[in-house]
């Protein structure tokens, strides 16, 4: 049976009934969790606030924030207890009936699933397929069975509003009722309508690396969230929260998608960007790195210049230099140790071997600066036994004169000045011991006086890559991968140990980046998800996944392709690829729009900049009549959004957002091209498309293929004399 709505649906009692058990059921845990924690649901509390500091240990602590964690749980699954429901009979086995929730929730008396979380195992069957034969992995085995009935059902405040049983034909209707919905501000949980090729991305093995190439609005942030609320589930006896870390390209795009994971139920895992994880690991000692935009820097260069810089940034972000960093390091670590061990006053202090036994074999997981520091100690301590020994020697040496004068002289006064004169000379020659052991130890520190990290990052493109070194002593973006091995090398790093690492807009990442990544966390697996075609830095990220594949992962990642795009209309995505496939990139399949259609996109050309700018708060009223909120205009660079800002920003109630915001907010935006990535909006405007500002460049083109698939439901394009020559004529 299909599509047979409340309350005529046969099963209608069957339903009720069970929604009204499981709500019983939230509700006993609510009380029991409230009466342990103190906490009540659906208010914060704050953990420190609420634990009697003696009982501060970190267990009990821990205890106590799962269960403050549990309560938050409750609190929103009360309201949505679960969304579908699966009848499957194992083969050789009786009919089982499983409802899917956003957590699971168990009968405390039978102990028996009322609720399955939609990340166990079973849960597979509803997201990989259809009615009829079907199997999952069990923890204790491979089942196999038939799955009767998939049922669709939409609960709200413990009221049962709809149910459908599903079908291919539903199933669609429902995704497509989703997607067509007006956007919320943020980016949501889509754990209702998970596609099956999802699915297989969010369940992929921990202990694999995997690499994710997903066309523009295929989900890919989507799911990697998706995949940490999973692997925090699946391992929740190994994993921590704290444990797992994903970076965004910048914080204006992680406050976009900061209410996933919290409405998946997950909170403390580690959010945020490459330079931030920069900041966090060199502490004090990162450097000031110039504030400026990569993107915007590239655009507003001609493209021989661009070209130029390109091949800078990608040496900086190439394994080779790594590798030639790799070799300096090791070369600073031994110009340390003198090639003769150390003497003092020819006393053997340490010979060359146990030198190195001492730096390169027991401290040699020390940082550079802890292992000299723990050096000069072992120096200080050996100088002070020579001098001891130097004036032991002086000692006996002067003693034996004193008994050969006692032996050779009668007691007299002139005996007894010239024992006095030879104990005066011995303790002479101890100060002047004590003074070349004080001036070995001072020549000792000033010889192995590290320079600074930016010093020392100077010294090695001079010596090592000349065709990178400037005069100029300003540091950027590019540097900091740089800075941050040295760092980790000669200082230390302070960044936390990771255990799975997920990178979004991974395209822009260089080889380097990545590899340090996964140096400063050996224990770290990876998701990286991406799409080459969205590459706008292109010159520093990677052009194929290859780069990454062999030369990082060993051949031990695996890349996945997500065909399907699930933001865009199909008049909006048509539009998109024929712009993509100006600059094809091989080995990536094409992109299938789910197939919801809208309105055809608009390319409008105005004869004016005062005609362009009526029709932009024309369209924009238009749009917002039509009941839409979220509306973006976006010009190519930050300097035009200003001026479009001026002109038109306070008419259209409009806000500004730069590179700089750490907020995303709302309602009509004006933007620049370099900060839309991976965002979405109801209706985009692409405010000047002429051929002057779009020229035909591979660059361009891939800017622009970014501005045009940010929008769900509509997308008009403005141009001023001709049109780009990226663009199509009609849409
Ligand atoms: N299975 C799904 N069910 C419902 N909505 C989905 C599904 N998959 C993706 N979406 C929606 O599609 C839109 C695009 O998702 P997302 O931003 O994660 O894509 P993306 O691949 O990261 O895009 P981009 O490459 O442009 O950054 C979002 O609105 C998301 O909610």
């Amino acid at each position: 049976m299909e599509s047979v709505t409340l309350p005529e649906h046969p099963s209608a009692k069957e339903e009720y009934l069970h929604l009204q058990q499981a709500c019983d059921t939230i509700d006993r845990e609510i009380r029991e969790v409230e009466a342990l924690t103190g906490a009540k649901a659906g208010e914060e509390m704050d953990v420190h606030a609420n634990i009697i500091p003696d009982d501060q240990e970190e267990v009990y602590l821990q205890l106590f924030k799962s269960k403050l964690d549990r309560l938050r749980q409750l609190a929103m699954a009360i309201g949505q207890a679960y969304f579908a429901r699966l009848d499957f009979t194992p083969a050789g086995s009786s009919p089982e009936t499983w409802y899917l929730g956003r957590w699971g929730v168990l009968d405390p008396v039978a102990l028996t699933p009322v609720v399955v979380d939609w990340r166990s195992p079973v849960a597979n069957l509803y997201y990989s397929g259809q009615i009829g034969k079907m199997d999952y992995e069990a923890p204790d085995g491979h089942v196999e069975g038939e799955l009767t009935l998939k049922r669709m059902l939409t609960v709200r405040e413990r009221e049962l509003i709809s149910l459908f049983d599903s079908g291919i034909v539903s199933q669609e209707a429902y995704l497509q009722s989703v997607l067509g919905s007006i956007s919320s501000d943020r980016l949501k949980e889509i754990v209702t309508t998970i596609q099956a090729e999802q699915n297989i991305v969010i369940r992929y093995p921990l202990s694999s690396n995997l690499l994710v190439q997903g066309a523009a609005g295929s989900g890919k942030t989507t799911i990697a969230l998706h995949r940490i609320a999973y692997l925090l589930y699946t391992f929740q006896k190994t994993l921590r929260p704290e444990n797992m870390m994903i970076l965004a390209p910048n914080p204006l795009f992680l406050s976009y998608i900061s209410q996933v994971l919290p409405d998946l139920g997950v909170e403390r895992v580690v959010q945020t960007t490459f330079e931030s994880w920069c900041r966090e690991g060199m502490g004090r000692r990162m450097p000031k790195i110039l504030r400026e935009s990569r993107l915007e820097k590239n655009l507003s260069l001609t493209e021989a210049e661009r070209e130029k810089a390109g091949r800078l940034l990608r040496l900086k972000g190439s394994l080779s230099v790594m590798k030639k960093l790799e070799n300096w390091l090791d070369r600073l670590q031994d110009s340390v140790l003198p090639e003769n061990g150390f003497k003092m006053a020819g006393v053997p202090l340490m010979d060359r071997k146990e030198l190195e036994n001492i730096f390169l074999r027991d401290l040699r997981y020390f940082p550079l600066e802890q292992r000299v520091s723990e050096l000069k100690k072992i120096v200080r301590k050996r100088v002070q036994s020579a001098a001891a020994i130097l004036k032991e020697r002086y000692n006996a040496n002067a003693e034996q004169m004193v008994l050969k004068i006692r032996a050779n002289m009668r007691e007299s006064a002139l005996r007894q000045q010239k024992i006095k004169d030879l104990y005066t000379v011995r303790d002479q020659r101890y100060k002047e011991i004590d003074a070349r052991a004080e001036e070995y130890m001072n020549r000792y520190r000033e010889r192995f006086a590290l320079p600074d990290l930016p010093g020392l990052y100077r010294a090695f493109l001079r010596e090592c890559v000349p065709e990178a070194y400037t005069e100029e002593e300003a540091l950027r973006q590019e540097d900091l991968p740089m800075l941050v091995m040295i760092c980790k090398a000669v200082f230390g790093l302070k960044t936390k140990q990771m255990k799975h690492i997920v990178i979004d807009e991974c395209q822009d990442f260089s080889p380097f980046q990545i590899e340090l990544l996964k140096q400063a966390n050996p224990a770290a697996t990876f998701t990286l998800v991406g799409d080459l075609y969205q590459g706008i830095l292109a010159d520093e990220g990677i052009r194929s996944w290859e780069e990454w594949k062999e030369p990082i992962f060993e051949n031990k990642a695996n890349l996945k392709q997500l065909t399907v795009s699930y933001r865009n209309t199909v008049e909006i995505m048509n539009l998109a690829q024929t712009v993509s496939a100006r600059y094809p990139i091989p080995g990536i399949c094409e992109t299938k729009p789910v197939l919801r259609h809208g309105e055809a996109p608009k390319i409008i050309r105005a004869e004016s900049e005062k005609e362009r700018l009526s029709r932009i708060c024309d369209q924009v009223r238009v749009w917002r009549q039509e009941g839409y909120h979220s509306i973006a205009l976006i010009e190519k660079t930050a300097e035009q959004a200003k001026k479009l800002y001026r002109q038109i920003g306070q008419e259209l109630d409009a806000h500004l957002l730069s590179e700089t915001d750490a907020e995303y907010r709302g309602g009509v935006l004006i933007l620049p091209a370099s900060i839309v990535k991976g965002m979405e909006f109801d209706c985009v405007g692409i405010c000047d498309a002429s051929a002057e500002n779009f020229p035909d460049d591979e660059f361009l083109c891939r800017i622009l293929y970014v501005m045009m698939t940010r929008p769900l439901h509509r997308l008009a394009i403005w141009h001023k004399g001709d049109l780009s020559p990226l663009l199509p004529n009609t849409p």
